[in-house]
């Protein structure tokens, strides 16, 4: 798969709300290979969509351990698409974070320790489960992405 270019803070495309997805086509198969391939390559963790220029609610999730989180778990890469948040955790955990349209910083932000969540698989079947900790703030970083949201909003 090509490497796409990762779109920088400042581009209207962060600031749109992303579209549902519809057509659980090979196409769409195509994307995420690229988004995976794109992610990997910046050393990334997750990747959304509109961060490659894609206004589709489609963003993927790849935790593994790092010097800021070296007991996050070693997670296979998972595509999320059409992402809902069912329920949320009132515990906030502040936590550093980083992203990929905004190179070279690192921020401090609060997430909900634990989340219930929804969303399709690249077969377009509904997936639900309750995430926390390192892959909980990942998924809401990602899912922050698909509301036009970034870091600069959120950052204390
Ligand atoms: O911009 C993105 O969506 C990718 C971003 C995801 C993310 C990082 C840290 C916490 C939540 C979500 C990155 O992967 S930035 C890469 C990076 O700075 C980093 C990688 C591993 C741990 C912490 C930061
Ligand atoms: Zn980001």
């Amino acid at each position: 798969p090509t490497l796409l270019p990762i779109a920088l803070v400042g581009e209207p495309i962060l600031r749109q709300t992303a579209i549902t997805v519809h057509h659980f086509d090979a196409e769409l198969v195509h994307l995420a290979e690229q988004m995976s391939a794109s992610m990997d390559a910046a050393n990334g963790v997750g990747i959304a969509a509109p961060q490659v220029h894609s206004p589709l609610a489609l963003f993927i999730m790849a935790s593994r351990p790092n010097e800021r989180y070296p007991d996050a778990p070693n997670m296979a890469p998972v595509v999320v698409v059409n992402p809902q948040i069912i329920n949320a955790s009132s515990e906030l955990v502040s936590g550093e974070e980083g992203c990929l349209s905004v190179p070279g910083q690192r921020f401090t932000i609060q997430r909900h320790q634990a989340i219930e969540v929804r969303y399709q698989n690249l077969q377009g079947e509904w997936q639900q489960t309750e995430l926390t900790g390192f892959i909980a703030r990942i998924f809401q970083h990602e899912f922050d992405h698909l509301q036009g949201i970034t870091l600069l909003e959120r950052s204390l």
